[in-house]
């Protein structure tokens, strides 16, 4: 007998777009015990197939309708600016098969993907991020309203693979969750980079300073992610008063490091609302 947190197993999946992100997911979709001949992926450039293939055993095809037609569940894994074209090619096996369309791609809302598919599609729009690459990412989903009971349990599943979930259900959102999450792992890169040309510059060897930086940065997330204990109560246990944490924090204020991330998520996410309005 199934016992009842039991996950769903996975029907035929393809990947529509076989780049950075496909990789990612399709890597962390076989570590989580999916097989590879239930993975389908239509990807144009024949060396990236080549390497799927060759890495990963999974079934390979140049163009997306021949990846999709036995497929339950569709991947959209190509960039925002060719997912019209694509969806409009996919239209008709979409309408013959009524699959649930899971869509990765940044902007493009659920109800574009639905009617550039024909109308009536179960689509759940999503935006996971790079660390999946590791089953260390983060998704957040949204289900529209044709996404059923069964849909919902399989989208959950495919991204669980990579990582933690968040269902978020007000879609609108989901250009704030891309803000956060899915360009997140850059800024954390852009830290890096800073803190450790900033060692450097302190006299640090380049390869002490990239160590530190590192270990840091993992040392950190680690208890940030160990207990509930709010940010700002790990930061104010590094701070001892007048000390050096002090005032390197004074100076982040006064440089208004708080305003300078606001507006980097904020741009991000406008961004997400003009590839949608771009490309529609
Ligand atoms: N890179 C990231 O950190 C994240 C990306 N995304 C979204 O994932 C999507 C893919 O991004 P990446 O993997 O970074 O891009 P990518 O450029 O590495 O992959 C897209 C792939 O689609 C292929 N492609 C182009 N036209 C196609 C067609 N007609 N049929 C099938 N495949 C086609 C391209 O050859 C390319 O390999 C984008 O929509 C992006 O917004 C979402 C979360 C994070
Ligand atoms: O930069 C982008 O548009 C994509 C979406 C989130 C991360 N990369």
């Amino acid at each position: 007998m199934k016992s009842p947190d039991a996950k769903p197993s996975l029907p035929t999946i393809a990947f529509i777009g076989g780049g950075n992100m496909a990789r990612s997911l399709i890597g962390g979709l076989l570590q989580a015990g999916a097989t590879a001949n239930q993975v389908h992926v239509a990807e144009p450039v024949a060396e990236l197939r080549d390497a799927l293939a060759r890495d990963f055993n999974v079934h390979v095809f140049s163009d997306a309708a021949s990846a999709a037609t036995h497929a339950e569940v569709w991947v959209l894994a190509v960039k925002p600016q060719v997912l019209r074209e694509v969806c409009t090619v996919l239209a008709p096996v979409a309408q013959a098969n009524q699959p649930l369309v899971v869509s990765i791609a940044a902007g493009i809302t659920g109800a574009q993907i639905g009617r550039w598919l024909g109308g009536g599609i179960a689509v759940v729009r999503c935006m996971p991020n790079t660390p999946a690459l590791l089953g260390a990412g983060v998704t957040g989903l949204h289900a529209n309203s044709t996404v059923n009971a069964e849909q919902r349990d399989i989208a959950q599943t495919l991204l669980t693979s990579a990582g933690k979930t968040v269902w978020v259900d007000d879609e609108s959102l989901m250009d704030a969750v891309t803000g956060v999450s899915g360009s997140g792992p850059a800024y954390v890169f852009l830290l890096a980079e800073a803190l450790q040309a900033a060692g450097e510059a302190e006299g640090l060897p380049a390869d002490a300073a990239r160590t530190l930086t590192i270990e840091t940065l993992l040392g950190a997330s680690r208890m940030l992610a160990a207990d509930d204990t709010p940010a700002a109560e790990l930061r104010r246990r590094v701070t001892s008063p007048n000390g050096t944490t002090q005032a390197a924090i004074e100076s982040f204020e006064a440089d208004g490091f708080r305003e300078v991330v606001a507006r980097a998520v904020h741009a991000a996410r406008i961004r997400g609302a003009e590839l949608a309005a771009a490309n529609d």
